[in-house]
C-alpha cells in the first residue's frame, strides 16, 4: 500500500503545475499575475474530480452525479475561502479587530483545501435535503499520516466535523464531537461518511455518522456531534 502511495506521489509531484488552478504561488511573480491566480484560486470549486482521485473515488462521485440528476441530491461546492456573506454572518460573533489583524485574515483559507492535489484532504459532499442527511466521499492523501500506513485520527475527525457540519446549514459551531475510532483507516484509500440529523432542539441539533470503507464491509468509525446555531443575540469575543 505504501508503494503505491508513493506512486501515487510521484504521479502527483509530475502534474503540479500543470493543473489549472494549482495553488502555486511563486514569489517572483509579477503582481497583476499574482492577483489573477490568486482571484482563479479562490473561485476554483475543489469538490470535483482531479488526477489524484483513485477508480474508487471517481466510481462513486459518478454514483452521486447519476443520483443528483432529479434533484433528491445535492453536490456541494467547496471553495478554499469562505463567501463574503459566510464571513460577514461569523465575524458578528467572533471576529474581534484586536485579535485578528485584517491582513492575516485576507490569507485566511479552510485548512482542508491547503494541500496540493491528492496529498491532504480530497473530499466532495453531497446532500439529500428531504431526508436531512449527507454522504462524504474522503480520499486522505499521503500528508495526513499518522501511525505508518495509516490516516491520523486527527486528520479523521476534521472530516467528521466536516461532514456533520454538512448536514446543518447556517452559521453553527461545533460544541461536541464524540469518535469511537474502531478500525484505523489505511492511507490512501477512501472512506464513506453518511451523516444524519438525528434531533433539533431548539439551537441544539444532535447529528450522528459512521465511517465505512468503500465495499462497506469495514466500519472505520462512529460519531456523533452536537452542533449549536449562533445566537444573534451573543457574541463570544
Ligand atoms: C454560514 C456557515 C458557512 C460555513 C462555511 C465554512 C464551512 C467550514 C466548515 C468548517 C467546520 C469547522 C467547525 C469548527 O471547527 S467549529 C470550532 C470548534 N468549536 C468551537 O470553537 C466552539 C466553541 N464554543 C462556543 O463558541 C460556544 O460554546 C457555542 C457557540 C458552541 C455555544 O455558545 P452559545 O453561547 O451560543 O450557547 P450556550 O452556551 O447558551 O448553549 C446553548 C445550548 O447548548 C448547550 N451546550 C453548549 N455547549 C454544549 C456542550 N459542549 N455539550 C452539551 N451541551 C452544550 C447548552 O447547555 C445550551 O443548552 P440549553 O440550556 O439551551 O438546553
Amino acid at each position: 500500500m505504501l508503494r503505491s502511495c508513493t506512486a501515487g506521489l510521484r504521479s502527483i509531484w509530475a502534474l503540479r503545475g500543470r493543473r489549472e488552478g494549482a495553488p502555486r504561488l511563486s514569489m517572483d511573480l509579477q503582481p497583476a499575475r499574482r492577483l489573477f491566480s490568486t482571484e482563479k484560486v479562490i473561485h476554483k470549486d475543489w469538490a470535483l474530480p482531479n488526477p489524484s482521485w483513485s477508480k474508487d473515488l471517481k466510481l462513486l462521485f459518478d454514483q452521486f452525479m447519476k443520483k443528483c440528476e432529479d434533484g433528491s441530491w445535492e453536490r456541494l461546492p467547496s471553495y478554499k475561502r469562505t463567501s463574503t456573506q459566510e464571513s460577514e454572518d461569523f465575524k458578528t460573533y467572533f471576529l474581534d479587530p484586536k485579535l485578528v489583524e485584517e491582513e492575516r485574515l485576507s490569507q485566511a483559507q479552510l485548512f482542508t483545501r491547503g494541500f496540493e492535489d491528492g496529498l491532504g484532504f480530497e473530499y466532495v459532499i453531497f446532500k439529500n435535503n428531504d431526508e436531512k442527511r449527507t454522504v462524504c466521499l474522503f480520499q486522505g492523501g499521503p500528508y495526513l499520516q499518522g501511525v505508518p500506513g495509516l490516516l491520523h485520527g486527527g486528520a479523521m475527525a476534521t472530516m467528521i466535523d466536516i461532514a456533520l457540519g454538512s448536514c446543518t446549514g447556517g452559521a453553527v459551531m461545533t460544541a461536541n464531537l464524540n469518535i469511537n475510532f474502531k478500525r484505523p483507516v489505511p492511507l490512501c484509500s477512501v472512506v464513506v461518511i453518511n451523516s444524519q440529523l438525528d434531533k433539533l432542539e431548539g439551537r441544539k441539533l444532535f447529528l450522528s455518522c459512521n465511517v465505512r470503507s468503500v465495499d462497506e464491509k469495514t466500519l472505520y468509525s462512529e460519531a456523533t456531534g452536537l452542533f449549536i446555531k449562533l445566537d444573534p443575540e451573543k457574541s463570544s469575543t
